[in-house]
């Protein structure tokens, strides 16, 4: 096949190489970030680009989607579509997917290691040593057992229901908060029919939710007070479900014990009040980052893509 007829792909971000050379020999890929001037490339090769090939970080903007006239699907690498405009997508009749269950184990990984990190303060104690502290200073702060403890989860999804079988192996209960009850999760579960009533009911709050409007600032200066100052925060989800702001405030004032953090509001921008506090780990979203689980997510974006172009199906489907 020559290049012109090859399907044309709209790259919105250096997706991982290996991924790209994968896909190279069977799309025509134009890769947008590297367009100056969008709108004149857009008219000489917008009537051949059939998809958006994205990611939950590059996402598709309503003005990107309404301006390729052929554009048949966005497929997109990650589980969160938060900056993909699906209502857009939606109106022109534009299919998505994404990469949803090859990641919950690794994700959950991550959150238990962050739990483990703030109550047992792993890095804090590593900052110790390093720091030539325990010869002059003797014995470390003790931490807190996880054993016993309530385990609160916002978004009891593939992801949450793999933190709560883990937490369980650690000893906590478990709780949680979704829109609604679920019936097909074990029924010690206790269901909280609001985020406040489930802080309130939590040693450790635990945020695996979807990013967007529907969830900006969950998490604000109410939840943190009724999670209280014993309790920690925990969010493997996006930046956005907790206004960072007020975080900042309960940390500082000692409102709640401490949090683990993979996701933040303007990352990869962290702000310097966050960084300064012992008692947070920061991690730069990492949730989904080992070499087996990218491996796995690509594998599921190049069968959605070629399902698409292939047989006009996708594997896993948002819209
Ligand atoms: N830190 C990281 O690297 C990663 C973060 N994530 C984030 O985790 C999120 C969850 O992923 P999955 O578990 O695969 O999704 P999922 O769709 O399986 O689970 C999400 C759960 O949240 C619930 N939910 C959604 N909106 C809600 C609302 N407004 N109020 C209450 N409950 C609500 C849903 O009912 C569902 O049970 C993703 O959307 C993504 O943003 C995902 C992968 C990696
Ligand atoms: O799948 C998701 O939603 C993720 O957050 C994955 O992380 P990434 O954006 O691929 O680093």
């Amino acid at each position: 096949m020559s290049q012109q007829s090859l399907p044309g792909l709209w790259m919105a971000g250096p997706l991982a190489p290996d991924l790209v050379a994968r896909i190279e020999p069977q799309y025509q890929i134009h890769r947008g970030w590297e367009i100056k001037d969008v709108p004149a490339y857009l008219r000489e090769h917008g009537a051949g680009i059939r998809g958006i090939a994205t990611s939950g970080r590059f996402g598709a903007r309503r003005d990107l989607i309404e301006s390729l006239p052929a554009l048949e699907a966005i497929i997109s690498y990650g589980v969160g579509y938060d900056p993909i405009d699906i209502d857009a997508a939606r109106e022109r009749g534009v299919v998505v997917s994404n990469t949803p269950g090859v990641l919950d184990a690794c994700v959950a990984d991550t959150a238990l290691a962050l739990l483990l990190s703030v109550s047992r303060r792993i890095c804090e104690a590593d900052r110790y040593v390093r720091g030539g502290h325990w010869p002059l200073k003797g014995n470390f702060a003790l931490g807190h057992s996880m054993k016993g403890k309530r385990c609160g989860i916002v978004g009891l999804g593939g992801i949450g229901l793999q933190i709560a079988s883990r937490a369980e192996a650690f000893g906590m209960t478990i709780s949680y908060h979704n829109r609604r009850a679920r019936n097909d999760v074990p029924a010690r579960y206790d269901y909280a029919a609001s985020v406040p009533d489930l802080a309130r009911d939590s040693d450790y709050l635990v945020l695996a939710i979807p990013g967007g409007n529907a969830t900006k600032h969950l998490v604000n200066a109410e939840v943190l007070q009724a999670l209280g100052a014993d309790g920690y925060l925990i969010n493997v989800a996006r930046g956005t479900v907790v206004d960072e702001q007020a975080l900042i405030q309960a940390l500082q004032a000692g409102t709640i014990a401490g949090a683990g953090l993979d996701v933040f509001e303007h990352e990869p921008e962290v702000p310097a009040a966050l960084r300064e506090l012992d008692q947070v780990v920061l991690l730069p979203h990492i949730g989904s980052g080992t070499h087996e689980t990218r491996q796995a997510m690509a594998d599921l974006f190049i069968e959605n893509l070629h399902a698409w172009f292939g047989e006009k199906r996708l594997v896993t489907q948002v819209v």
